[in-house]
C-alpha cells in the first residue's frame, strides 16, 4: 500500500463534464504539475455511460499508469473492479463500505466522504482508508452538495484524536489550501481550481507550493 498521506496530498478529481480541454490533456497537465492522486468522477449532467465511460476510464487509467499516479473511481464500484483500480471513493448514500471493501479487496484504497464525527467512526470500523471531508468552502460543482461548513470536522476530529488520513473538498483554491492543511489535513481535493484553469499545469503546480510543506522531499 502506497503511503496515503503523502498520496492524498494533491488529489485531483474530474470527469468529462468538468473540462474544457479534452480529459486526457488536462490530466496529463495536471500530472506534470505535480498532482498526487487522481479519481475518476464521471457523474451529473451529460456525463459518459457504459462503453464510453469505460473507454474514457481505461485512458485515464493508462495515463495515471505511466506516471505512477494512483487511479481511484468514484461510486462506479463495477467499474474500478474491471479496470483494477487502484481504489474507490464512495459517499454515504452508495453501497456500505463493507460491502465494498469485500468486492474490492484488502488491499485497494477504499475512501469514505464523511459529515459527522458518526460517520467517521463507522467508516473506519467498517474499513475505510481514508476520508473526505466537505464542502470545505461554497462550491457549485456538486449539484446536491451539503452546505459548506469550513474545517470545522477536520479540526474536531484531530482534537478528537483520530489519526485516519483525511483530505479536504469542496471549493479549494490555491488561496485557501493552505487552510485545510493547517486544520489538521493530509491533503487538497479539488475539481474546478485544476479542470478550468487556462493551464491545468500552472494550477497544479501552484496548488502543489501552496500544500507541500517546506523541506519536504519535492
Ligand atoms: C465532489 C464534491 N464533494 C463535496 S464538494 C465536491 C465538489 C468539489 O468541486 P470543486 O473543487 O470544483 O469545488
Ligand atoms: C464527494 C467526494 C468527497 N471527497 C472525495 C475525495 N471525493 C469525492 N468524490
Amino acid at each position: 500500500m502506497i503511503d496515503l498521506r503523502e498520496a492524498l496530498r494533491v488529489y485531483f478529481i474530474m470527469g468529462s463534464t468538468n473540462c474544457v480541454k479534452n480529459p486526457a490533456d488536462v490530466l496529463s497537465e495536471a500530472i506534470s504539475g505535480g498532482i498526487t492522486l487522481f479519481q475518476f468522477r464521471e457523474k451529473g449532467e451529460g456525463a459518459f455511460t457504459g462503453s464510453e465511460k469505460y473507454a474514457l476510464a481505461h485512458k485515464l487509467q493508462t495515463i495515471c499508469r505511466e506516471h505512477h499516479i494512483p487511479f481511484i473511481v468514484n461510486d462506479d464500484i463495477e467499474l474500478a473492479v474491471a479496470i483494477d483500480a487502484d481504489g474507490v471513493h464512495i459517499g454515504q448514500e452508495d453501497e456500505t463500505v463493507k460491502t465494498v471493501r469485500a468486492k474490492i479487496g484488502a488491499d485497494k484504497i477504499l475512501g469514505v466522504s464523511v459529515h459527522s464525527t458518526e460517520e467517521a467512526l463507522t467508516a473506519i470500523r467498517d474499513g475505510a482508508n481514508y476520508f473526505g471531508i466537505g464542502p470545505v468552502f461554497p462550491t457549485k460543482t456538486k449539484a446536491d452538495a451539503k452546505p459548506s461548513r469550513g474545517t470545522t470536522l477536520i479540526e474536531k476530529l484531530r482534537k478528537d484524536g483520530c489519526e485516519t488520513p483525511i483530505v479536504g473538498i469542496g471549493g479549494i483554491t490555491i488561496e485557501n489550501a493552505a487552510s485545510v492543511i493547517e486544520a489538521g489535513a493530509d491533503g487538497v481535493s479539488v475539481i474546478t481550481a485544476i479542470s478550468k484553469a487556462d493551464s491545468p499545469l500552472e494550477a497544479a503546480r501552484a496548488l502543489r507550493n501552496s500544500v507541500i510543506l517546506k523541506g519536504m522531499v519535492e
